[in-house]
């Protein structure tokens, strides 16, 4: 018989019922015993849905109310003093080490730890510094305890955790630990953590444990192979057998090691990298190591071919046999959204071609009942599904094709270089030196919300919700004039999201209502998704742009997403490869900046906070990657004059090894999210260097902490010691839209003063 399996599931509950819990809890409206109440209920109906689709290895211990990275600092007991010494609640602590906690009356004022991107999704991992004295101890059993909440519940799950390497490469270090100090080098410490663990759930009645690794489909992971061994030994003596996976890639020449490793299966990615089957049938063949096929994606929202996949799987078995096969995810599902059921809007040839979580667990089963030998009902209906599918995907629209064929090498370039650029632009926008901008967005009020839902619904006109939107747009403008900012923003109150916005306007997306995928906390997006080919019927921001400068004399700066984000952030098409996709996106992209700067919108900020989320994890792959990201960018932004300023801005990731691919952008000013990363960012400068107009992130927008004016003048020090004082810009790391108006007020009041005092001393 072939068992099947999933990774993880997604957090957010019918209804995004934990996102709810969670942020009422954070507002005081709900106490600690109704969330975890709450969160209970929400770990019940996940695992039961997936018992119900059927599904063999259901998941446990990877339920979290942040982030399970996060989860694991937190169990291992590395909490920062910082969080220690407040005096907060457990659960509260917990949160101040994801989000911050500033409570003045209280005079607890502690910043949260550093986030980043899991692997290249949009997922964010929560990253606690970790020193040489940095010791571990169990303070909460999670895995444990979850396992026995589901075995009450009559279900039998598989315990998950990160395994203790990959933990290891995840966290941060400490920026006071010595040089030569790596996290890795506190395996030893951290193993016993594990043992004990392991130990606990063989106790309970566990029949085995899923250690999460996909560190290893990494280069780094390569290098590791010793580690691996040393540290698998130990952890196999706990008892309890180890299923090891991998997601997000290739495990490549790893195999070779392990395949030596004392554990009980292995499971690869073979929906990101079907061509590392081979070389680990072969390598396993002849141990007892059960080979787990992630053949279901975790990260696409597509129904998985399933006699494609079944192909695929009969070879594994022919070697193996199959009681050492599994079907699985490619990945955890909490990259994709609950379910497809609850969707009204779509239509049913769109779900006919989509699968989500719960989908995919029933793809996962039927796949294995199949391989098993048994009928499925499911899989009759898939392989009709993906014939219409492929005769959709026939239909294309010849007139983007051909345009995205007739892309010249003068189409991706300015037509002088920077510093010819920078003059006509100085004369256009007369900016003062550290001039003040903003990102974007500013807080996105319950009016905001409420305006465009009614808008949505028909329940206010046209001109009922262009008067609103221009409203509010004229108080976000006449509240940075009154600030003192010098490059205004009309505060992008009319999008929803940064890319469903774009996508909504052009062709060849469709949307869901409910889609929700986690991406930090308590925020979910709903990414939208490319179907077809892409192109722009009209303007899609020049109006309120236009807006915006008629109502202010000091210069505005237009707004949109990049071509790579919006691809990076939307669920792309799997038929035509990612670069056709961002090209047609840059030309799309390309008429609207054209549009604005004949509108006299002289300042165009065109975002790509996704574009290092995309690189791909092995470095032999960046170049193809990184060639087609640029060139996309530049198509988009070329096509005006030299004093149209062009923008980029940057966020949410480590930014230094793409810096010089960010200087090929060729964007006249960049932001940079800085103030997080504890100024890391800084080495990269000096290192690195950076020809045209930044902005490092003054302050931190993810916190609703307000920076002191001192706190953002001594930033303004450290960046002038690194990049000429000149080429400075002033603000904040990242958007405003998650913010209330008060701290915002309270920020962006100091972010002008220190400014001020920037031009006079510095
Ligand atoms: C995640 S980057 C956000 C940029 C966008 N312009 C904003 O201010 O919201
Ligand atoms: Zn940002």
């Amino acid at each position: 018989m072939v068992a099947s399996a999933t990774l993880g599931y997604p957090r957010v509950g019918t209804g995004r019922a934990a996102k709810k819990a969670i942020e009422a809890y954070w507002a005081g409206k709900i106490s600690e015993e109704d969330l975890q109440t709450a969160a209970k209920a929400i770990r019940q109906e996940r695992w039961e849905s997936q018992k119900n689709a059927g599904v063999d290895l259901i998941p446990s211990g990877e339920f979290t109310l942040y982030d399970h990275l996060l989860d694991h600092s937190f169990n291992f007991n590395v909490i920062p003093e910082r969080f220690t010494k407040q005096g907060l609640s457990p659960l509260d602590t917990f949160f101040a080490m994801g989000r911050g906690h500033q409570d003045r009356a209280k005079g607890i004022d502690v910043a949260a730890n550093e986030m980043g991107k899991f692997f290249d999704s949009n997922y964010h991992i929560v990253k606690v510094d970790h020193a040489p004295e940095t010791e571990f101890k169990i303070n909460r059993n999670q895995a444990l305890e979850e396992y026995e909440e589901a075995k009450a519940l009559g279900i039998e799950t598989r315990p998950v955790l990160f395994g203790p390497i990959t933990y290891l490469s995840l966290v941060r270090k400490s920026r006071d630990a010595p040089a030569e100090f790596k996290t890795l080098d506190l395996i030893e410490k951290l193993i016993p953590v594990y043992v004990e663990i392991l130990e606990s759930l063989k106790k309970a009645g566990a029949a085995s444990v899923q250690l999460d690794e996909p560190i290893l489909v990494t280069d780094a992971g390569e290098e590791l192979g010793d580690l691996y061994k040393s540290t698998y030994e130990k952890l196999a003596a706990a008892g309890l057998p180890i299923t090891l996976t991998t997601a997000y890639g290739r495990v490549g020449k790893s195999i070779e090691f392990l395949k030596e490793l004392p554990i009980a299966g292995l499971h690869l990615d073979l929906n990101r990298e079907p061509k590392q089957l081979d070389a680990a049938i072969e390598a396993v063949k002849d141990t007892k190591i059960v080979l787990e096929l992630g053949l279901i994606s975790g990260r696409n929202i597509w129904k998985n071919d399933l006699k494609a996949s079944q192909a695929i799987a009969e070879k594994a078995i022919a070697a193996l046999g199959a009681d050492r096969v599994v079907i699985s995810t490619s990945s955890s599902l909490l990259h994709t959204p609950l379910t497809t059921k609850v969707e009204t809007k779509l239509t049913a040839e769109q779900l006919s071609w989509l699968s989500f979580a719960q989908e995919k667990c029933a793809e996962v089963a039927a796949l294995a009942t199949v391989l098993s030998g048994k009928e499925s009902e499911l899989f009759e209906q898939n392989t009709k599904d993906i014939a219409a599918r492929r005769e959709f995907e026939r239909t294309s629209d010849s007139a983007v094709r051909d345009r995205v064929a007739a892309i010249t090498p003068e189409m991706l370039s300015r037509k002088d270089a920077f510093p010819v650029r920078r003059e006509a632009q100085k004369a256009h926008l007369k900016l003062p030196k550290f001039p003040t901008t903003t990102i974007g967005s500013f807080p996105q009020t319950k009016e905001i919300r409420v305006a465009r839902a009614k808008f949505g619904k028909g329940e206010l006109t046209q001109e009922q919700y262009e008067t609103a939107m221009e409203n509010e747009i004229k108080s976000v403008v006449d509240f940075q004039e009154k600030v003192g900012l010098d490059l205004l923003v009309h505060g992008e109150p009319e999008r929803n999201d940064m890319v469903q916005y774009f996508g909504e306007q052009l062709t060849g997306f469709i949307f869901t209502q409910l889609g929700w995928v986690q991406s930090y906390g308590s925020r979910y997006v709903r990414p939208p998704i490319i179907v077809s080919d892409v192109s722009r019927p009209t303007p899609m921001t020049v109006r309120w742009s236009s807006y915006a400068q008629s109502v202010s004399s000091k210069p505005m700066k237009g707004m949109l997403t990049g071509p790579v984000t919006i691809l990076n952030w939307s669920f792309p098409r799997a038929d035509v490869s990612k670069e056709v996709q961002s090209k047609q996106l840059a030309l799309a992209l390309r008429d609207e900046v054209v549009d604005l700067a004949n509108a006299d919108i002289r300042a165009i900020q065109v975002d790509e906070p996704a574009i290092r989320e995309g690189l791909p994890l092995r470095r032999e792959d960046w170049d193809e990657y990184l060639t087609w990201a640029v060139d996309s960018f530049r198509l988009s932004t070329s096509g005006v004059e030299n004093d149209t300023q062009v923008h980029s801005h940057f966020c949410y990731s480590d930014f230094g090894d793409i810096f010089p691919h960010i200087q090929r952008l060729d964007a006249d000013v960049i932001s940079i999210e800085a103030s997080k990363a504890d100024l890391k960012l800084l080495d990269v400068f000096a290192k690195h260097g950076y020809s045209n107009e930044i902005g490092p992130g003054v302050y931190d927008i993810h916190s609703p902490r307000v920076p002191s004016e001192q706190e953002i003048k001594d930033r303004l020090v450290a960046f002038a010691k690194v990049i000429p004082a000149d080429l400075l810009v002033v603000n904040p790391d990242c958007g405003l839209k998650t913010r209330a108006w008060k701290e915002t007020e309270e920020s962006l009041a100091n972010l002008v003063a220190a400014a001020k005092w920037a031009r006079e001393n510095l």
